[in-house]
């Protein structure tokens, strides 16, 4: 049995995702000869730490009941540089201005020799090429499937699934939060202003939920596509970005009875990156509804590839977090 110490730093909607399904798959992961063991969960107030593993099922009881983890007041980057451990899960929020700490969690990590899997947009958007390099230098892996389309597989379908085949383009909808605003609008006359409430009561929408709705959330999945898979040195003021703020109940009524539903499709190449809403006839692989996202990946041998799946939400954010762990540890 390898054992796999990690800590879970950012413990909101998906760091309690991942602990949930750490639980979930314990048995699972023992059964490919995997122990994972969670030595520290950090929170915006402090962390949870035992070198021996913590008890997952009591963080998660207690962060629903007292708001925090908190016991002794330790930052992320103290945890990184004091507690040993192989893996770091970076879940904080994305903060595509400085990085967040997110970015010096990732680059602690790396100075220490550490993994990091993370879901966090932000210091991809910023710093891809910085943190790759730190990365190599280290021998360390990286691995960010949940960045993109959440439990939609994209990143990893791309270079792993696809290897030797040379992609032109990705096109579709990468945000689960306007998709479902929009769906909702249209199906149910639903108000922008409760479904985005609902949105992020469900832990789908951003910590800054106008991430979402702004477009922003969006561009910043494209430039780690550009980056990640067409070797791209883009970072944020490279994308025409348009969000969903102006679209109305009644233009989303008239598009749809002229046949087509109003989408916000983000779209990359190796030429440009773009996000803004636009016209998607009914019946379209691209017309998803609900919190699904898409992606059409237009290929040179094999044509298009479409995938569609959850795009946010917690156990589903997880389901990619669990696969890049896997992915690293794992004897697949
Ligand atoms: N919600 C989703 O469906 C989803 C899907 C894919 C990716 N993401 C990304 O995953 C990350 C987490 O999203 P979320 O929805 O869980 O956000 P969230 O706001 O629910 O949780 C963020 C967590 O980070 C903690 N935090 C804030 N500042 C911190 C600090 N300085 N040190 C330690 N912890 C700190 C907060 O206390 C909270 O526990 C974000 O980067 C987001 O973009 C979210
Ligand atoms: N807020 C994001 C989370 C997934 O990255 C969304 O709605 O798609
Ligand atoms: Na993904």
């Amino acid at each position: 049995m390898k054992t796999v110490r990690c800590s879970i730093l950012g413990f909101g909607a998906i760091g309690q995702g991942v602990a949930e399904v750490l639980l979930m798959k314990k048995e699972y992961l023992e059964s490919i000869g995997l122990e994972v063991l969670v030595v520290a969960v950090v929170d915006s107030k402090g962390a949870t730490v035992n070198p021996e593993g913590v008890d997952l099922a009591d963080c998660l009881a207690r962060k629903r009941t007292v708001g925090t983890v908190a016991i002794e007041k330790l930052t992320g980057v103290e945890i990184i540089r004091s507690i040993a451990h192989e893996l770091v899960i970076e879940t904080t929020p994305t903060n595509i201005v400085t990085g967040g700490v997110g970015l010096q969690n990732m680059f602690t990590a790396f100075e220490t020799g550490k993994d990091v899997v993370t879901s966090n947009k932000g210091p991809l958007t910023l710093k891809y090429r910085e943190l790759m390099e730190a990365a190599k230098a280290a021998g360390s892996n990286f691995r960010f499937e949940a960045t993109v389309g959440g439990s939609m597989p994209v990143i990893n379908l791309a270079n792993e699934v696809l290897a030797g085949n040379q992609l032109k383009s990705i096109k579709g909808i990468l945000n689960g939060t306007c998709n479902y605003i929009l769906t909702r609008m249209l199906e149910e006359r639903a108000s922008y202003k409760d479904i985005l409430t609902e949105s992020m009561e469900l832990g789908i929408a951003e910590t800054d939920p106008t991430y979402d709705v702004e477009g922003i959330d969006t561009a910043c999945k494209l430039v780690i596509l550009a980056n990640a898979i067409f070797g791209r040195d883009a970072t944020y003021k490279d994308v025409e970005v348009t969000g969903i703020t102006k679209i109305t109940p009644e233009a989303l009524e008239m598009a749809y009875e002229r046949g087509h539903v109003i989408k916000l499709i983000g779209e990359v190449s190796r030429e440009r990156i773009h996000v803004a809403p636009r016209l998607v006839p009914i019946n379209h692989p691209l017309a998803v509804r609900g919190i699904l996202n898409v992606a059409s990946i237009d290929t040179e041998l094999a044509g298009e590839i479409t995938v569609t799946g959850k795009g946010a939400g917690p156990i589903e954010t997880a389901s990619a977090v669990l696969s890049d762990l896997v992915a690293i540890y794992g004897n697949r």
